[in-house]
């Protein structure tokens, strides 16, 4: 009988989330592959006993396909609502490799949590070469549509390039420009591909091809740096809701300190065994 497991969701971005606290949980990339064929889903998560005072616990996150990641927004909601739910508590903070973050409750299974400030240099992103990462110069071999000359490229903790759009970004469009782009030697440690239409000053249409999941229902770092790529270039203001295929997510990068707030739902669906 394996360990127990908690099934969640971010506006259907899935998860599966593995409490560590009392018991350690180093899976390889092949258990973590492993579980995603039992049980299906976008991001694995483990909550570690923290390593930081200050921190209630240390969350890692791993793609379906095997490899960690340092962030992962949706994620980041559904660990610090659980988090608020067993310290019957109206906020937390929490270490992640990608650094501390902290979530309060912001309405029944809605959490607001500070991803903290961007990272624009280009090295941070990273990218291969030196280059303005408001908008970068991107060449993919056989795709020349307008509309992907110049993205702009942030990380969260995890990196991403965005596509300025003017209409609803496709099924076609984002499998088959994010599925060459998530590997393009511009990002050495692979890249998230979000495609933004920027519909007013305060509401962007955006869909991810995600490093490591594909296409999926939402993404919330790349919510998180799409806003910010938008803004950057003076496309939106710096707080939007951002209309995910799954739903709906606020984000606002704040004028005061730099850091991103993103505002959303989470849900607990089952508890099983791996
Ligand atoms: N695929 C991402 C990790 C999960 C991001 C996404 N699920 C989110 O909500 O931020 C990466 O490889 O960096």
């Amino acid at each position: 009988m394996g360990r127990p497991f908690l099934k969640m969701n971010g506006l259907g971005n899935q998860f599966v989330v593995v409490q560590a606290q009392d018991e350690p949980f180093d899976p390889s990339p092949d258990e973590v592959r492993a579980i995603n064929d039992h049980t299906p889903y976008d991001q694995l998560i483990s909550i570690e006993p923290s390593r930081s005072p200050g921190a209630a616990a240390f969350v890692r996150f791993w793609n379906n396909t095997g490899e960690e990641v340092g962030a992962c927004g949706n994620g980041t909601r559904a660990v610090a609502w659980l988090l608020m739910e067993a310290g019957r508590n109206d906020a937390v903070t929490f270490a992640t490799e990608g650094g501390l973050l902290s979530g309060e409750r912001a309405g029944d299974h809605v959490v607001r949590v500070d991803m903290g400030e961007p990272r624009l240099r280009w090295d941070q992103v990273p990218l291969a070469e030196e280059m303005d990462t408001r908008g970068i110069e991107l060449q993919i071999g056989p795709i020349d549509a307008p509309i992907l000359h110049t993205p702009g490229a942030v990380s969260m903790g995890n990196p991403h390039v965005v596509f300025f759009m003017d209409r609803e970004p496709d099924d076609a469009l984002v499998r088959g420009a994010g599925s060459l782009i998530e590997h393009h030697p511009l990002f050495p440690e692979g890249v998230n591909v979000g495609f933004a239409w920027p519909k007013a000053q305060d509401r962007i249409r955006l869909r991810v091809w995600e490093r490591g999941a594909g296409l999926t229902k939402a993404c919330g770092t790349g919510a998180c740096a799409a806003l910010v790529a938008c803004a950057r270039r003076g496309l939106t203001g710096r707080r939007a809701t951002m209309e995910l295929d799954g739903g709906e997510l606020t984000i606002e990068w704040r004028e005061s300190d730099g850091h991103v707030i993103m505002t959303g739902p989470i849900e607990l669906e089952f508890t099983g065994r791996l």
